[in-house]
C-alpha cells in the first residue's frame, strides 16, 4: 500500500540483485534477523559464564574490555561496509544489557 509503484535508484543488496519490492527486503531482513539472534544468544551463554569468573557484581562491569570490544567492532565494521556509528550504538545497548543481566546472575547466585 506504501510502496512506490517505480522504486527510486537500483538495486544495490546482494550484489544489486536484490530487491524487486519492499515485501522482499523485509523478508530478508526478517531472515537476517533470526541469524543475528541466534547468535545473540549465544554470545549469552558466554557472558553467564564470563560472570562465574567475576568475584561480585560491583566487578561485573569492565570498562577497559568494553572500550576495546567498540575499537574493534568500529574498525570490522568499516571494513564490512557497516557504518562504524551503527556497529558502535548497536554494541552499547546489546553489551549494557548483557551487563545488567550478568549482574543480576552474579548478585543471585550462591556464594
Ligand atoms: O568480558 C567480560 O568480562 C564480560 O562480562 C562480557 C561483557 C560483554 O558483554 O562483552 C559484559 C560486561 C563487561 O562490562 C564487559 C564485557
Amino acid at each position: 500500500a506504501d510502496q512506490m509503484p517505480v522504486p527510486h535508484g537500483t538495486p544495490q543488496a546482494a550484489g544489486g540483485t536484490c530487491c524487486d519490492s519492499l515485501a522482499e527486503v523485509r523478508q530478508n531482513i526478517d531472515r537476517i534477523d533470526s541469524a543475528i539472534l541466534k547468535l545473540m544468544a549465544e554470545r549469552g551463554t558466554y557472558v553467564r559464564e564470563a560472570g562465574r569468573f567475576k568475584a561480585n557484581a560491583a566487578s561485573v562491569q569492565d570498562d577497559a574490555r568494553v572500550a576495546r570490544i567498540i575499537a574493534k567492532v568500529r574498525a570490522e565494521a568499516e571494513a564490512d561496509g557497516l557504518s562504524p556509528d551503527v556497529a558502535e550504538a548497536t554494541y552499547r545497548a546489546m553489551i549494557a544489557a548483557f551487563t545488567e543481566e550478568e549482574k543480576k546472575q552474579v548478585e543471585t547466585r550462591g556464594k
